[in-house]
């Protein structure tokens, strides 16, 4: 939808597929990803992600966050953190740093469940899209 950059379908560096829902008028949204990651050697499979955006009526390249629960066996969730671009041909990217965070046994094993990264989106185009 025209008020909100983020609705639509998103490809990131990994492949993976990420559909946004349209915005509701609390800049929140919903959606889905596909991932093309897996930790636990599973197949890719859809998670569901939550998340919130500046209002891109009052802002340029809104900020936003979206958190992705991902299947329930490898016990981990992500959340980006990112702005969305508009680049001068008219490209739009997601650019986002994320921390994924994986299930361990116990607190002694707390200080490496959290990795951090960089990620970037750009629209998947339908062809000829
Ligand atoms: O079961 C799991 C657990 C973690 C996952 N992390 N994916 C990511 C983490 C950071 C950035 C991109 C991705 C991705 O899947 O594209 C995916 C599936």
């Amino acid at each position: 939808t025209p008020n909100s950059p983020l609705s639509g379908l998103w490809r990131n560096e990994q492949d993976s597929l990420m559909e946004i829902s349209a915005l509701t008028d609390d800049g929140g949204f919903q959606g889905e990803y596909l991932t093309r990651v897996t930790l636990a050697g599973g197949c890719p499979r859809v998670s569901p992600l939550k998340g919130a955006q500046q209002q891109p009526s009052e802002v340029a390249s809104p900020t936003f966050a979206f958190t992705v629960r991902w299947d329930v066996f490898s016990n981990a969730t992500t959340t980006f953190a990112g702005q969305c671009f508009v680049e001068a041909s008219g490209r739009e990217v997601l650019s986002t740093m994320w921390l994924l965070r994986e299930a361990v046994g116990s607190l002694e094993e707390d200080w490496k469940a959290t990795r951090v990264g960089r990620n970037i989106f750009t629209r998947k185009r339908a062809p000829g899209g």
